[in-house]
């Protein structure tokens, strides 16, 4: 049997699951820099899909600044949490930690701005929650990029430098996926749900330990170390899993 059929077979039902996904290497591939993603034309309505499957009770969990993410999927109306879970929209509102639009966030941005000006290929990303010094186009610059971050973290207080794929982020020190996964269970269609939480990079483990903990389920995709009982090897096979899951393949 196919890796993404036995994955599929290993999950709760969907009518009594909540499907926690990450996007960034999840659902989409990974590109060289932050704009440069292809939307598989099939995303949108697997969502879609996959959300009447749950009875709503699906959500993207993700890094990305809420509107950044919402630009890529237009027509998704879903619950989002965005900003690592210093942002989330439910029922179309949206709610910000207390730090978007601070001075201090917007003396951080200038800073990394400036640090992005000193070597070829760096890039920075803005967002309301916090600000991202990509190196993925300069990798010789990883060390210089950690230190630097981390230093202007020490310069700020309620700030902290978070590491991601070929990124470090500065971002609130009181957010995590986690804690935005865990307050979305209390709601419903979520509560009384088997979590699933998919992901591919270490900022998505503390919201799969938190799953995993509270009786649910995690699926890791691609390499590295993971606390998911579950593997697949790439965003495609990930998507060929929940339609496998959701019944979907004769529909589709
Ligand atoms: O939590 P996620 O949805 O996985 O978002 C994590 C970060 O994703 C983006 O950066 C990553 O993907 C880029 C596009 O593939 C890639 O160029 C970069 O190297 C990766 O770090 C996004 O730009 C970040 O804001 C998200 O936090």
């Amino acid at each position: 049997m196919n890796a993404f059929a036995t994955v599929s077979r290993a999950l709760p039902q969907p009518g009594g699951a909540a499907l926690l996904l990450d996007f960034d290497g999840t659902l989409v591939d990974l590109a060289e820099t932050p704009g440069g993603i292809a939307i598989d034309p099939g995303l949108p309505s697997l969502l879609d899909d996959l959300a009447r499957a749950t009875g709503g009770a699906l959500a993207l969990v993700s890094g990305r600044a809420i509107d950044d993410l919402a630009g890529f999927l237009p027509g998704y109306g879903g619950p989002l949490i965005g900003g690592h879970g210093a942002e989330t929209r439910l029922d179309g509102r949206i709610s910000r930690h207390p730090l978007a639009g601070s001075a201090l966030l917007a003396r951080l941005w200038s800073e990394v701005q400036a640090l992005a000006a000193e070597a070829p290929g760096l890039l920075a990303e803005p967002k309301p929650t916090g600000c991202v010094l990509h190196y993925r186009r300069a990798p010789g610059h990883e060390a210089w990029v950690q230190d630097r971050l981390a230093a202007l973290a020490g310069s700020a207080p309620g700030i902290e430098a978070h590491q991601s794929k070929m990124a470090v982020e500065l971002r609130p020190d009181d957010i995590g996926k986690d804690r935005a996964v865990a307050a979305l269970l209390q709601l419903p269609p979520f509560a009384g749900r088997a979590a699933i939480f998919c992901g591919d990079d270490a900022t998505d483990e503390p919201a799969m330990a938190f799953c995993l903990q509270a009786g649910g389920t995690a699926i890791k995709v691609g390499k590295g170390p993971s606390a998911a009982p579950h593997r697949l090897d790439a965003p495609a096979a990930l998507r060929a899993a929940l339609t496998h899951w959701a019944g979907l393949e004769t529909a589709r």
